[in-house]
C-alpha cells in the first residue's frame, strides 16, 4: 500500500510496535489502545506527522529522534517516568499525560513545542520549561505543584495564554488565582476559566498597584477613620472655592535637600510658612529634635494615631512609617501661616485627593553620582538604602515629563544657590493658587475676609439644620474673623 497515508490501529490487541514495512507516505499512525511495550527505532518513517500511541504499556520514549516530520506525540496513558528521547524531532504537540512523570526535563531543544500535556503526573516544579518560546498551553492538572512561585518558571514564555492547574495543592495557597494572573499577565485561561479583565486589574492592584491606587487606599483609609470619629472643624484650612488654605508640599527622593529648604523657608518667611512636622517610627538620626524634625512615635502610637482618624496621608518607606497630621497642618494654619512639609511622591499622590491645595514643588537630582555621593556622605544610609534612593529619581522624572503641571515648579537639586530654590518656593511664587492668588492670614485681603464670612454663614446654617452643606459636619462654629478661630476641642459636632 504505497500510497497509504493514515493508519488507524487502535483498541486491538497488537504487541509488536511498528511490526511492518512502512509505507513510504504514511503520515499518521494511530495504535492507542494496545499492548505493546516497547517502542523502536522509527528511522525509516520521515513523513510521519502524527503518532498516536495513548493507553499502551510503554516504559520510555526511544526511536523518535529522527522522525523529522513529527510534529504530534501522544503517549497519554502509560507507564513513562521520564522525558528523554525525543531529540531535536520538530514536535508541536505532545501529550504524556497519565504518566508517571516527576521532572520536566530534556525538552530544552524542543524549540517548536506549542502545546504541552502533563496533566496527571507526580511533577512537583515547572523548572524545565523556561525556553520554550513558542509554548501557548500547558495543561498540568492532577500533579504535585504545592507553591505559586513555581509559576515563575513560566514568566517569560511569550506566547502563553492557557494554563491548568486544577487539582494541584497550590491551589489551596490563599489568592491563589490572583498570584497566578498577576506572575502570567497573559494568560487568558486559567483552571479552564477565563481570565477576565477585571481578575488582571485586581491583580495588578493587589500585588503592584500603581501609585495612584495605593494614594487612593491610603486617602480612603484616613478618610474613613476620620468620619468614624466624633467630627471637629478645623476651620482654618476649610476648603473654598475662592481661597484654598495655602500650603506648600516639597517633594523629591531621600536626602535630596528638601528636608533643609523647607527649615530654611520657614526661618527665612516666618511671617509666612510654618514648618509641618510629621509623624515617624523611624527613630531620630542624631541631632534631629523631636516635634521639630519630626514627631517620633512608636509603631503602636502611629497605629493608634491613624485608627483615630489623625492622619490626612500616611506612608510606609524604608520600612517606617511617615504620616502627615490634620493637626500639624491646622497648627500652622491657626497661627495664619502656610504650612511647609516635605514628603515623598506617594504622599503627593494622597494629598492630591484631599480638599488641600497645596503648591507643589519637584527637587530632583539631576547627577545621580553626586546625590549618591551625598548620601553617602551623610554616613546614614546603606548601600541598598542609597540605591533605592537613586533608583527612585526615576520615578520622580518620569511623573514630571508625563504629567505636565503636577508640579507647580521645580529645583533641580545640586543647586547650591539655595537662592533660586527660595525664590521659587517665596510666599508669592510658592502660594500662587491657580484658581486665584491667596495669601496667608498675616494680612486678609476684602475677597478673603468675604469668602470667610460666606464660609461662616454656610457653617451657621449647618449647626442650625437650616442647610446641611456638604462640609456641614466638618464645620465648628468660627468665633473670630482676623484670626483664624483656635479650635476648641470641647466644642464638637458629633455626626448624626
Ligand atoms: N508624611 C509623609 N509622607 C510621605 N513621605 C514622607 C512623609 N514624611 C516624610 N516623608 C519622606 O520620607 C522619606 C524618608 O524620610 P527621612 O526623614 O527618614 O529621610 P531623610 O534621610 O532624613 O531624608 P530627607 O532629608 O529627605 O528627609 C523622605 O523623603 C521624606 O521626605
Amino acid at each position: 500500500m504505497p500510497y497509504l497515508i493514515t493508519l488507524d490501529a487502535s483498541h486491538n490487541e497488537i504487541t509488536d510496535f511498528f511490526g511492518f514495512e512502512p509505507p513510504k507516505n504514511l503520515k499518521e499512525v494511530n495504535f492507542s489502545h494496545n499492548r505493546m511495550s516497547a517502542m523502536k527505532d522509527l528511522s525509516a518513517y520521515p513523513s510521519l506527522r502524527r503518532l498516536h500511541l495513548d493507553h499502551n504499556d510503554f516504559h520510555e520514549i526511544r526511536g523518535l529522534e529522527n522522525c523529522v516530520s513529527l510534529t504530534y506525540l501522544s503517549l497519554a496513558h502509560n507507564r513513562i517516568s521520564s522525558i528523554e528521547g525525543l531529540g531535536d524531532v520538530p514536535l508541536k504537540e505532545i501529550s504524556l499525560r497519565g504518566n508517571q512523570i516527576q521532572r520536566i526535563e530534556n525538552v530544552r531543544q524542543l524549540r517548536t513545542l506549542q502545546s504541552f500535556d502533563l496533566a496527571f503526573n507526580k511533577i512537583r516544579s515547572l523548572s524545565g520549561l523556561e525556553n520554550l518560546d513558542l509554548l501557548g498551553t500547558i495543561d498540568l492538572e492532577g500533579n504535585q505543584v504545592t507553591e505559586i512561585k513555581e509559576v515563575s518558571h513560566l514568566h517569560d514564555l511569550p506566547l502563553l495564554r492557557t494554563l491548568n492547574l486544577q487539582q494541584n495543592p497550590v491551589q489551596d495557597e490563599p489568592d491563589y488565582r490572583l498570584a497566578v494572573i498577576f506572575l502570567l499577565q497573559r494568560l487568558t485561561s486559567l483552571d479552564q476559566r477565563e481570565v477576565t479583565v477585571e481578575e488582571k486589574v485586581s491583580a495588578v492592584n493587589k500585588y503592584d498597584p500603581p501609585v495612584e491606587v495605593t494614594a487612593a487606599r491610603d486617602h480612603m483609609t484616613h478618610l474613613v477613620y476620620q468620619l468614624t470619629q466624633p467630627q471637629v472643624l478645623f476651620d482654618s484650612t476649610l476648603p473654598s472655592l475662592d481661597t484654598p488654605y495655602p500650603m506648600l508640599v516639597l517633594t523629591g527622593p531621600q536626602a535630596c535637600g528638601k528636608r533643609e529648604l523647607a527649615h530654611k523657608l520657614c526661618r527665612d518667611f516666618c511671617d509666612f510658612f510654618a514648618y509641618g512636622a510629621c509623624h515617624t517610627t523611624r527613630s531620630p538620626y542624631f541631632g534631629e529634635v523631636d516635634r521639630c524634625d519630626y514627631h517620633f512615635v512608636s509603631e503602636e502610637d502611629f497605629q493608634h494615631m491613624t485608627r483615630s482618624g489623625k492622619f490626612i496621608e500616611t506612608l510606609r518607606y524604608g520600612g517606617h512609617l511617615y504620616g502627615l497630621s490634620r493637626e500639624a497642618i491646622e497648627g500652622a494654619a491657626r497661627d495664619g501661616l502656610a504650612c511647609c512639609v516635605h514628603m515623598e511622591l506617594e504622599g503627593v499622590y494622597s494629598l492630591k485627593n484631599t480638599y488641600l491645595e497645596p503648591r507643589y514643588v519637584l527637587l530632583v537630582p539631576t547627577d545621580s553620582e553626586a546625590y549618591a555621593r551625598r548620601m553617602r556622605q551623610r554616613g546614614l544610609y546603606s548601600p541598598s538604602q542609597i540605591d533605592a534612593a537613586v533608583g527612585r529619581v526615576d520615578f520622580y522624572v518620569h511623573v514630571h515629563r508625563e504629567r505636565p503641571g503636577f508640579f507647580d515648579n521645580t529645583i533641580p537639586c545640586g543647586e547650591r544657590t539655595s537662592q533660586n530654590a527660595r525664590q521659587r518656593c517665596c510666599p508669592s511664587a510658592a502660594l500662587a493658587s491657580s484658581k486665584q492668588a491667596c495669601r496667608v492670614g498675616v494680612c486678609i485681603s476684602l475677597q478673603e475676609t468675604a469668602s470667610i464670612q460666606r464660609r461662616q454663614q454656610r457653617a451657621q446654617e449647618a449647626l442650625t439644620g437650616r442647610s446641611p452643606g456638604v462640609f456641614s459636619q466638618l464645620f465648628l462654629r468660627c468665633r473670630s474673623l482676623h484670626a483664624p478661630a483656635q479650635v476648641d476641642p470641647s466644642v464638637s459636632i458629633s455626626r448624626s
